[in-house]
């Protein structure tokens, strides 16, 4: 299957996903100079419930926590999109060193990590429905700066050892994603796609200008779970990032001047 390796990493996925080389492909490399202030765009609207949280999983692409989405209790509305979108799960990219692992660059800029909280829209019946529609999903994009230590990342990377390898999934309850967002919500936003096969271009995105800190240490940690299942040759997740892709003449818009 698709991965992030040489053999099966971003530029062979075009092989099974033609999709890869599509009109609003994911990641971008954001030029601020380039976005337009656009004064319509409303505030982004972010109403988590912990209790919705349910498990964190090591998907052998990423970690992902995932939340039950079956009531508006965890939902992103406002911003630039239009009804109610639920919260599904959130996850990560991150690279082998600190001068690179996110996905969307700022000016050409890599931070060294990018949260994603995936979002889905509640016109439609599931997550599924809704990743095959041009207005089905929102994505948040969070970047991660190298500095002070994270204390509410430090509660996901604590159970890190349980799911080091792939497949490995444990509970986890009770968790905020909101403690994960910066202090400001300034936003640049555009149409585009997942950043993983299938590569749906189903994906309105939201990337918060401002990033949250992550400290070497805890990098580090992020580095030490598996792409690799039990029993298999360990191989370490690392650089599980897709480079920004063409913008093929989309607009990208500011929340903020
Ligand atoms: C839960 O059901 C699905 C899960 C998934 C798993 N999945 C695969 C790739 C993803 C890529 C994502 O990309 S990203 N990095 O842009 O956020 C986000 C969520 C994803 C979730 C895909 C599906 O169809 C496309 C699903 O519906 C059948
Ligand atoms: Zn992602």
């Amino acid at each position: 299957g698709w991965g992030y390796a040489e053999n099966n990493g971003p530029d062979k996925w075009s092989d099974n996903f033609p999709i890869a080389n599509g009109p609003r492909q994911s990641p971008i490399d954001i030029v601020p100079g380039d976005a337009s202030f656009d004064g319509g765009l409303k505030p982004l609207k972010l109403k988590y419930d912990p209790s919705t949280c349910l498990e964190i999983l090591n998907n052998g692409h990423s970690f992902q926590v995932t939340f039950v989405d079956d009531t508006d209790s965890s939902t992103l509305t406002d911003g630039p999109i239009s009804g109610i979108y639920r919260l599904k799960q959130f996850h990560f990219h991150w690279g082998a060193s600190d001068d690179k692992g996110s996905e969307h660059t700022v000016a050409g800029t890599k931070y060294p990590a990018e949260l994603h909280l995936v979002h889905w829209n509640t016109k439609y019946a599931s997550f599924g429905e809704a990743a095959s529609q041009p207005d089905g999903l929102a994505v948040v994009g969070v970047f991660l700066k190298i500095g002070a230590e994270n204390a509410n990342l430090q509660k996901v990377l604590d159970v890190f050892d349980i799911i080091r390898a792939k497949g490995k999934q444990t509970s986890f309850a009770n968790f905020d994603p909101t403690t994960l967002l910066p202090g400001s919500l300034d936003y640049w936003t555009y149409d585009g796609s997942l950043t993983t096969p299938p590569l749906l271009e189903s994906v309105t995105w939201i990337v918060c200008k401002e990033p949250i800190s992550v400290s070497s240490g805890q990098m580090a940690k992020f580095r030490s779970l598996l792409f690799s299942a039990e029993g298999e040759p360990e191989c370490c997740m690392v650089d599980n990032y897709r480079p920004p892709q063409p913008l093929k003449g989309r607009a990208v818009r500011a929340s903020f001047k």
